[in-house]
């Protein structure tokens, strides 16, 4: 079932050379943590760029119901009216994130330390994912959770009236975890400490710099040591939203894997904390080449520019690499089954806990059209078929996951033989314009009832 009504079927089949420009929808965690910390601020944010994918929809309402004015003011640009650090009110009904990880934790720590009562759920698959790895850390602060066995959703927060703040080693590789510790020490008296052994992505910091809070990030032998000066003001941003990294590899690998394909992929953020994925590629031998390198607001932005190449060689991806790649490993999956020899993706566990149990969906997927591939608990690897030679052929189960669904898409587009995809309805959460994209570069990816 797609996330919000009937499956999707979708399929994809080899195409000619794919050409031209892909303009990317903006970055989905720039966009979350836009909408949040404008409402938290004290005054009016505007956001230009947003991505209105479901998942950030999804947010924007939640912000409207905890009592911020969140209005779409056309073409990518949004107003929001914050209520200030500990203004939240408290939610009249149930706050549905639908397919968002993202959205609900950071919105979970945004409230926790408000005296206020808030009910999360989701969709069938974001109530299948853990929330213990929040709750714990709220529960610090003083705030309680009680939701269904296993810490999943549906799930009630009461916000601490007292909060204390925290000290806290993140056991997992989580930006969302770290990033909703943060938000709820913004409503802590004193410092809030979050410590990381493995660099995630820090937008939440740069972003709450930004609104103007006192927060500082230090390298130390237990790892990064992030301390942030609870209850702020936070001042009302312009935010320019970069594009997303994280989309701009589809279109990317769908040029690497078809033949003859030369596609240019403009103003793509390059935060080291997520440019993983190309780096990699560039590792393997892709023909992966930034253009007009440059800074804007703060991030490394540059134009990718993408073209066949059959030349790839399969690698071990550095293991420390895996936090500034990890929602990228599937559409790696597919690029590495069109390379010569085996891709290890090792230290890789995370990926059981996405969208989907996003290894066994990939290796089911890769087997089912002919790739070889092995699995352990936190790797697998996959042994190239070399370019051209993917025979495809077979229908995939998204699994409510977008990023499932569009790694097959693109496995299609350089496969001998059609690839399906069962319900390619998750794609709107993150990447709503991918089908017209694909097909404005020259791909042949449609809706299989067409
Ligand atoms: O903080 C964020 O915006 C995100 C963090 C990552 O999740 P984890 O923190 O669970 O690794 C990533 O997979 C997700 O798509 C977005
Ligand atoms: C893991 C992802 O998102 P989230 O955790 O926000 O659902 C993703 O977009 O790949």
């Amino acid at each position: 079932m797609s996330a919000h009504g009937a499956p999707i079927p979708m399929t994809s089949r080899k195409s000619g050379p794919l050409k031209g420009e892909a303009h990317v929808p903006g970055d989905k965690s720039i966009s979350h943590r836009s909408l949040i910390l404008g409402a938290m601020a004290v005054g009016e944010t505007r956001i230009t760029g947003l991505l209105e994918g479901q998942d950030v929809l999804d947010t924007g309402k939640a912000m409207r119901a905890f009592g911020a004015e969140v209005e779409d003011l056309g073409g990518g640009n949004w107003r929001v009216q914050g209520v200030g650090v500990g203004g939240f009110a408290e939610p009249e009904n149930v706050i549905d994130c639908g397919n968002s990880g993202t959205g609900v934790r950071l919105i979970m720590g945004a409230m926790a330390t408000t005296p206020i009562t808030a009910t999360f759920t989701g969709d069938a698959s974001l109530n299948s994912r853990p929330m213990a790895r929040v709750t714990d850390p709220l529960a610090l602060f003083g705030t309680k959770s009680v939701g269904r066995s296993g810490g999943r959703l549906p799930m009630t927060i009461v916000g601490a009236a007292d909060p204390v703040p925290v000290r806290y080693a993140t056991p997992v590789p989580s930006a969302q975890v770290k990033s909703a510790v943060l938000l709820a020490g913004l409503n802590a008296p004193g410092k809030t400490v979050v410590i990381e052994k493995e660099a995630t992505r820090d937008h939440t910091e740069r972003m709450l710099a930004g609104f103007g809070a006192e927060i500082t990030t230090e390298l130390t032998d237990e790892g990064r040591v992030i301390t942030l000066t609870g209850q702020p003001e936070l001042k009302p941003q312009d935010i320019v939203v970069p594009r997303d990294p994280s989309s701009a590899a589809f279109p990317v690998c769908a040029a690497l894997i078809t033949e003859g394909s030369d596609v240019l992929v403009p103003n793509i953020g390059l935060n080291p904390t997520r440019a993983g994925l190309f780096t990699t590629l560039r590792d393997m031998g892709a023909n992966l080449t930034y253009e007009n390198a440059r800074e804007e607001g703060g991030e490394p932005v540059a134009d990718l520019r993408a073209r066949y190449s059959p030349d790839m060689k399969g690698i071990e991806v550095p293991e420390d690499r895996a936090a500034s790649m990890i929602d990228e490993y599937p559409v790696l999956s597919v690029v590495a089954s069109f390379a010569t020899g085996r891709t290890m993706m090792a230290g890789v566990k995370e990926l059981r806990v996405k969208e989907s149990d996003r290894i066994s969906a990939m290796v089911a997927g890769l087997v089912a059209n002919g790739v070889q591939v092995e699995e352990g608990e936190d790797w697998y690897a996959v042994d190239g078929k070399g370019p051209g030679s993917v025979p495809g052929g077979a229908e995939v189960q998204s699994h409510l996951d977008h990023r499932i669904a569009m790694a097959f898409l693109v496995m299609g587009l350089g496969a001998e033989n059609p690839v399906r995809v069962d319900d390619g309805g998750p794609i709107a959460t993150s990447f709503p314009i991918f089908e017209p994209l694909m097909t404005g570069l020259g791909a042949q990816v449609h809706r299989s009832n067409r």
